[in-house]
């Protein structure tokens, strides 16, 4: 279809649409022509009159298709202002000599011709165009003066010509400095345009009623909507529900301050907010609001702009299931269960409700897992995860205790937990249990082979097994290893029956067995010092285990069970590791080299990789073979020495010390200790513990250091508390003390603190 306009060419259409108004005027003009012929106000004959309307028709048809053709835009002045401006000059002119009374009039009408100049022309281009005017006016006089002297009133008509040649070029300069000044608004125009058109985030500005007042075209592309379009919807049209609130409540609380002439709000606020898209989806924007002010630091609006941070959030998001999930199943991990556990505490207290925690322990899972391979343990897992969900309330939660970070990965994960709200009676839970035991076992296809699993279900109730996280996950986790113990494939309720000290002793193991691939085990250092320097000479490793459900344990409560289990050899071959680790650690810190002090017990003694242990630790850690000294127990050493004697010889054969722990109790003599391998003797504590009430025990510390003295052996006594005994033991020359007089077992920072503070003078 034709359309008067090009396609995809809006300054050429903006010409054309100048030159079409133009054209108008040329219509009105003519019209007033030949009204003024009908009415006798001039004596143009109609010829002329015509062939004038008609030539001024053909002209800006010819116009008409310059632009159309584009030919307009091979001219310097492609709005062709000045070609028209001298055509109608001209025109006006015939009519001029043709007005005579009416010349006054016609000039008038030129004029307002002229202003169309005013918005176009250059100032030289207004200046040709004058001169040209004024010529072709004088001519025109001149032409009347010649030919009809009667129409001619000189003095009018030379006044008119003055008052010409002085109004055009004034013209001429108002002219130019608006065509300036129209020429630097449309460049700031169009450098805002430029900025608008080229950043993604959207520009939009209110009034201090909340309505637009500006909206960069960008919002097309975050929002699909035209700019123009927005500028018709209320503000409150473009959040959505979630950021509603929000950001009216802030753009209100910004006009109010802003109308009241505050200052504080000076700086820009960011805010995370939902914007609507025209398609009914939501783009998430980080929006910032500023005041926009005028000249005299007034508000007058706010400015927002929008930048999309959908894919931030998105990944915020991700990374924060992330953290509160399990990647397998994605139920809630440890730390979210916590989260909700301390929820439920708080809502239990204040509504008087109870809860139950149900600790879930799958029975045959590790076998699974083992012999058919991770996949199909994982698949094991996310099945029997999906089974729970199934199987409990929406409001009921369910967690997996996956150990994520745990050395092994993947042991301990499967432990899952689960929260069930709201209890009025323990059958309810029962009934609860019951059902997660009956959808456990249900059979299931793994790699093609039918299994089955069951569970064990330890059960703690709020608040009558404990009113905090710690205490009720302890005690359904006790309570599952009871249902563990009663033969699997059952549930228990947490009572004191769980309590009894041989299931304490069970669950111990139990913790025991994953306390390493869990991080539970730590070690501390305890100072050994020179009685005659008064520096540290070493330190002796003690073995620290914290267990989520035990707390703290002592080393005499979970040692015999490691001992028995034989769990005290992987432990004991990473206490070894790390000891040595930690002592280069401290060289490492500029601190003096000391030695370090390792236990050994008889399991680890027996133990075939011993000697192989001692120098994997010594060439990891790449810590000197004398800075390691092992601790035997005296009892153990005189109960088996033949074997042991051959294992000292070649442990010291390494270059390692060796120190008869617990030195006294086992009665050795000196014939005897003549042929063990050993540098030092610990005199044991119980003797110094008692040494000045105690005759005897004093005999002893003294035949102790008196035969130390004999065999060249070190005497270190352990477990001095008092100043008393340090000094008794000063006095009686023994070479070395250990024990809380002087320091507690610390963790290794605490150790190096001392040890930088109590360092011979040549050490350091
Ligand atoms: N009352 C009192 N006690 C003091 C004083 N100074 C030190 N002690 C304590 O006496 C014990 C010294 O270690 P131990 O005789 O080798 O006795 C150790 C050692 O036989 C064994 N043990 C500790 N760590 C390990 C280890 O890594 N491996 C092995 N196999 N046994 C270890 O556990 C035992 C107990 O260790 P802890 O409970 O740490 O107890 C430590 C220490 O805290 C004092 O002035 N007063």
């Amino acid at each position: 279809m034709f359309s008067i306009f090009p396609k995809d060419d809006h300054d050429q259409t903006l010409r054309i649409k100048r030159f079409l108004m133009a054209f108008g005027a040329y219509v009105i003009w003519s019209a007033i022509c030949y009204v003024g012929y009908f009415l006798g106000l001039t004596k143009v004959p109609l010829y002329i009159l015509s062939a004038g309307v008609a030539g001024s028709f053909i002209v800006n048809i010819l116009l008409y298709l310059i632009f159309r053709t584009g030919l307009n835009k091979k001219f310097q002045d492609k709005s062709l202002t000045l070609i028209q401006m001298v055509i109608a000059t001209f025109w006006i002119m015939v009519v001029v000599y043709y007005a005579y009374e009416a010349r006054s009039a016609v000039l008038l009408v030129y004029m307002v011709v002229l202003v169309f100049g005013l918005f176009r022309l250059r100032i030289r281009q207004f200046l040709f165009l004058s001169i040209f005017a004024l010529v072709n006016f004088s001519a025109v006089i001149f032409v009347l003066y010649k030919l009809q002297p009667g129409y001619i009133n000189v003095r009018v008509d030379i006044f008119n010509i003055v008052v010409l040649a002085f109004i055009l070029p004034w013209f001429s300069v108002v002219g130019g400095y608006i065509t300036n000044l129209r020429a630097s608004i449309s460049r700031a125009f169009t450098t805002i345009e430029l900025l608008t058109n080229n950043i993604e985030d959207i520009v939009f500005v209110v009034d201090l009623d909340l309505n637009y007042t500006y909206v960069s075209p960008s919002v097309k592309i975050l929002r699909g909507y035209e700019p123009e379009a927005v500028m018709k919807q209320a503000l409150s049209d473009s959040f959505a529900p979630s950021s509603l609130d929000l950001a009216m409540r802030t753009l209100s609380e910004a006009v109010a301050l802003g109308k009241s002439g505050g200052t504080e709000y000076n700086k820009s606020r960011t805010l995370q907010l939902e914007i609507k898209k025209k398609d009914g989806t939501t783009v998430w924007t980080e929006t910032k609001f500023s005041f926009v002010r005028d000249k005299n630091k007034q508000t007058v609006g706010i400015l927002g702009v929008s930048r999309d941070i959908t894919e931030r959030r998105l990944a915020e998001e991700k990374i924060r299931y992330l953290a509160t999930h399990d990647n397998l199943t994605e139920l809630p991990n440890r730390t979210l269960f916590g989260q909700m556990l301390g929820r439920a505490i708080k809502f239990a207290q204040r509504y008087q409700r109870q809860f139950a925690v149900l600790f879930i322990d799958l029975d045959r899972f590790k076998i699974i897992n083992d012999t058919m391979g991770h996949d199909a343990g994982d698949q094991l897992l996310k099945e029997i995860a999906s089974r729970f969900r199934q199987s409990l309330r929406a409001v009921d939660v369910v967690g997996r205790l996956n150990e994520k970070d745990s050395v092994v990965g993947r042991l301990g994960g499967d432990e899952f937990v689960v929260l069930i709200e709201e209890v009025t009676n323990l059958s309810q839970v029962a009934t609860v249990a019951q059902k997660i035991l009956n959808t456990a076992i249900k059979p299931m296809v793994l790699l093609g082979e039918e299994c089955r699993v069951t569970a064990s279900i330890g059960i703690s109730v709020y608040p009558d097994d404990g009113e905090d996280e710690r205490t009720l996950m302890k005690k359904a986790d006790m309570a599952m290893y009871f249902a563990k113990e009663e033969g699997k494939n059952n549930f228990q309720f947490y009572s004191q029956n769980t309590h009894s000290p041989a299931f304490e002793r069970f669950f111990v193991e139990a913790e025991l067995r994953h306390a390493l691939e869990r991080n539970e085990l730590y070690l501390d250092y305890q100072a050994k010092l020179d009685f005659k320097t008064g520096a540290i000479t070493g330190s002796e490793a003690l073995l620290r285990w914290r267990n989520p459900g035990l707390g703290l344990v002592a080393p005499t409560q979970f040692l015999p069970v490691a001992e028995e289990t034989g769990l005290i050899v992987p432990i004991g071959r990473w206490v070894m590791k790390t000891a040595c680790a930690q002592n280069v650690a401290w060289q490492r810190q500029g601190l003096p080299p000391v030695t370090v002090a390792v236990n050994l017990s008889l399991r680890q003694l027996m133990d075939d990789k011993l000697i192989e242990d001692i120098r994997t630790a010594l060439e990891a850690s790449g810590m000197a073979p004398n800075l390691l000294e092992l601790e035997i127990t005296e009892s153990i050493v005189m109960h088996k020495p033949a074997p042991l004697i051959e294992l000292l010889a070649r442990i010291k054969s390494l270059g390692v010390r060796i120190a008869l722990d617990d030195f006294g109790t086992g009665y050795s003599s000196l014939a005897q200790i003549k042929h063990l391998p050993v540098d030092t003797l610990k005199v044991d504590r119980s003797f110094i513990r008692n040494l000045q009430q105690n005759p005897d025990d004093r005999e002893i510390i003294e035949a102790v250091i008196a035969m130390g003295r004999a065999l060249s052996l070190n005497v270190i006594a352990e477990g001095v508390e008092t100043l008393a005994q340090d000094t008794y033991l000063r006095e009686h020359i023994c070479d070395e003390m250990q024990g809380f007089y002087f320091s507690k077992p610390v963790a290794p920072d605490q150790f190096a603190d001392l040890l930088s503070k109590h360092t011979t003078p040549s050490s350091t």
